[in-house]
């Protein structure tokens, strides 16, 4: 209850950064047109698109790698601190710790923080801390956890991740879709382009897409219509008994079947976000999630 509380107020303060009708072009060439969005802090954000629809020109642009050629991109605050993960990190003849450290000082943090922030997030990303190896040596998944890792390092108020799950395997996705959920519950605004479907993070974020360099939201209609064409997230997971009851008695709306320690719920969207954070804060362990249009 106290959680759904912290949210609701967090996500009704002035946004973290607003693009108000931004447009960019390459030379005579509009890639982007009129995209104007809001966003709030723990507010999530997918981006979709086709190949050179835009996703990474809207993060480069969003994040004031690129400057918009029309319209504006305004920051909610002048210390707007913002990660960016792009879709690769160059191999680089450093070791992770090197590289890590050196993009931390550039951002200011204070040494014992970031040591400490690094050790932190080689063991949340399951990558060995202090290893003697260079980047150039690294895997594709190596190399992007710790271009995962370089986003994350100061805990930004806005994180915009280029295809963050590309190259990593099911284990290091969950992993990351951890240290995302833990990022969101304090506060960070997540932009994120995806081209899979990734049901666990789309149940917590609004969708949007790219169509011939205008956005679109995706999810809109069902948010909409929700009382007349309900939409459901279907979610298959396990759960003690013991830890049953008190979730039951939070969401009325959630229907249960169990068998075991095995669930299924049928989860109503508008609740589906604050119901997956209080599930996994009692333990819950989710194995599946589906968009369902009806009930059944
Ligand atoms: N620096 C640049 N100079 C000129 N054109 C560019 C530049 N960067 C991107 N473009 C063009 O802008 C369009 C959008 O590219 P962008 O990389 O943003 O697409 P994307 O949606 O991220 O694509 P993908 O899914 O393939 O990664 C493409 O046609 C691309 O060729």
């Amino acid at each position: 209850m106290v959680m759904q509380k912290k949210i609701r107020r967090r996500q009704g303060a002035d946004p973290v950064i607003a693009l108000q009708a931004a447009g960019r072009s390459y030379g005579a060439r509009r890639v982007l047109d009129g995209i104007s969005l809001e966003l709030r802090q723990g507010e999530s954000v997918i981006l979709r698109g086709g190949n050179g629809s835009g996703k990474s020109t809207l993060l480069k642009m969003t994040a004031g790698i690129i400057p918009a050629s029309s319209g504006r991109v305004v920051p909610g605050s002048r210390d707007l601190r913002v990660g960016f993960a792009p879709d690769r990190l160059p191999k680089l003849r450093m070791t992770s710790n090197e590289y890590l450290t050196h993009m931390g000082r550039i951002a200011g943090m204070p040494r014992t923080a970031l040591e400490e922030r690094i050790e932190e997030l080689h063991v949340l990303l399951d990558l060995p801390a202090g290893s003697s190896s260079m980047l150039i040596h690294y895997s594709k998944g190596m190399l992007q956890k710790v271009n995962l890792m370089q986003a994350c390092l100061g805990e930004p108020d806005l994180l915009l991740l280029d295809e963050p799950f590309s190259g990593l395997d099911t284990d290091s996705s969950e992993k990351l879709l951890t240290l995302l959920h833990g990022l969101r519950a304090r506060g960070t605004a997540i932009v994120t382009a995806l081209h899979d479907p990734l049901p666990s993070w789309e149940a917590v974020s609004a969708t949007y897409r790219l169509r011939g360099g205008v956005l679109v939201r995706e999810d809109a209609a069902g948010a909409e219509d929700e009382e007349t064409d309900p939409i459901f997230y279907e979610l298959d997971g396990l759960l003690s008994e013991e830890a049953r009851p008190a979730l039951g008695e939070q969401f009325p709306d959630v229907q249960w079947q169990a068998a075991g320690n095995a669930l299924r719920c049928l989860i109503p969207s508008g609740g589906c976000e604050v119901f997956m954070q209080n599930f996994w804060a009692a333990g819950g362990t989710v194995l599946s999630l589906r968009r369902k249009e009806k009930r059944g």
